[in-house]
């Protein structure tokens, strides 16, 4: 993570972009997640009075007062660096949507972290910034990812997360079909049974392994028999209308393998970007859906590489939005 870090004056603010991410890749349940080129950013300075700004389509129902998820975990960093530093100014930007499966809560987790870390010259560490997310989050995978870019492969006993970060293949190109509906994780956790069969654990132990060995050998061939599920796909079928027929048929319209995007809905279909079937796909994906009469936006993406960066290059005289509009997005 690029961090900058040099100086504690009063008026300083810093720059943080940060990646969505997909957590769950097939069978990597709560433990297999990858960093996507759909970003969050936010500037954080000091302030006499707090007041959060939030721009963009993607922030209905955020809050802009001390409840905001990103002000309160910037404050557990003050905290955890011994220092006090109540009132802040935040602005956001975000392309992620909410609640869809693609890390935004993982994302605005990371994102405040990070900046609230470099805000006070990064005194935590990155392994400490993991560990906060993880327990913030509930689980590793959103929030690796988000931190660490490319392919995360991790596990919380409820002490400490643990991670192995992977090189996402070149060749993967990723394809997601996000529905214009949103399912809350706390909603789509609530469907899952709380003891599953020794079938099912080692299914997913003996999938799950085979695709990390896949992904981390470039035998995109495997990926096809590997991205399968049975602990919590199956169960969560029942919130998301025409998931069962995408898992099922998806792998024959062109797609590498296909998943539920973290909690859902969104539908995420690795893809093999020399592809000559991707309309075809598209195609599929967005008929499956208008049978099931659900409005669905696809996106084509990558993976991202680098996770959450601390920007140095902004000119401190202009707003974030003035600078997304002018540097970032073009
Ligand atoms: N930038 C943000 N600032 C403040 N709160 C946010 C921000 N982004 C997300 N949140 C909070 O996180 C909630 C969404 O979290 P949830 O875990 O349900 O979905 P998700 O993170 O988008 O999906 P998933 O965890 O399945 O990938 C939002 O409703 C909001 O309360
Ligand atoms: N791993 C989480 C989703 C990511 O927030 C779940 O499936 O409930």
């Amino acid at each position: 993570m690029g961090v900058n870090a040099n100086t504690n004056a009063a008026n300083r603010k810093v720059y943080v972009k940060v990646p969505a991410s997909t957590a769950n890749l097939g069978p990597g349940f709560d433990t297999l997640g990858m960093a996507l080129d759909l970003y969050e950013w936010i500037e954080m300075g000091f302030a006499e009075q707090t007041k959060i700004h939030l721009f963009g389509d993607q922030v209905e129902g955020i809050a802009t007062d001390k409840t905001n998820l990103i002000y309160k975990v910037a404050q557990l960093v003050f905290e955890k660096a011994g220092v006090q530093h109540p009132e802040l100014e935040i602005a956001m930007y975000s392309d992620i949507p909410l609640t869809r499966g693609l890390g935004s809560s993982a994302a605005a987790i990371v994102g405040g972290l990070a900046a609230a870390n470099a805000l006070i010259g990064s005194p935590l560490s990155d392994d400490t910034l993991f560990q906060l997310a993880t327990e913030l989050e509930d689980h590793p995978d959103n929030v690796g990812a988000s931190l660490f870019g490319g392919l995360v492969v991790a596990f919380w006993d409820g002490q400490r997360a643990e991670y192995i970060r992977v090189e996402p293949d070149e060749r993967l190109e990723v394809l997601v079909a996000i529905p214009h509906f949103q399912l809350a994780t706390e909603k789509a956790r609530h469907v899952l049974p709380r003891e599953q069969s020794l079938t099912n654990a080692v299914f997913n132990v003996g999938h799950s392994s085979v695709l990390v060995a896949a992904l981390c050998t470039g035998r995109l061939d495997m990926i096809p028999r590997a991205m399968k599920d049975a602990l919590h796909q199956p169960y969560r079928a029942a919130l998301v209308p025409g998931l069962a027929k995408i898992l099922a048929e998806a792998t024959d319209h062109g797609a590498l393998g296909v998943a539920l995007s973290g909690a859902g809905p969104t539908m995420l279909a690795l893809v093999d970007r020399s592809s000559s079937r991707k309309a075809e796909l598209e195609q599929f994906l967005l008929d499956t859906l208008a049978t099931e009469q659900i409005e669905a936006t696809l996106l084509w993406l990558n993976p991202d590489r680098g996770g959450v960066q601390v920007l140095t290059h902004f000119d401190a005289g202009c707003t974030l939005i003035e600078n997304i509009k002018g540097d970032v997005r073009g």
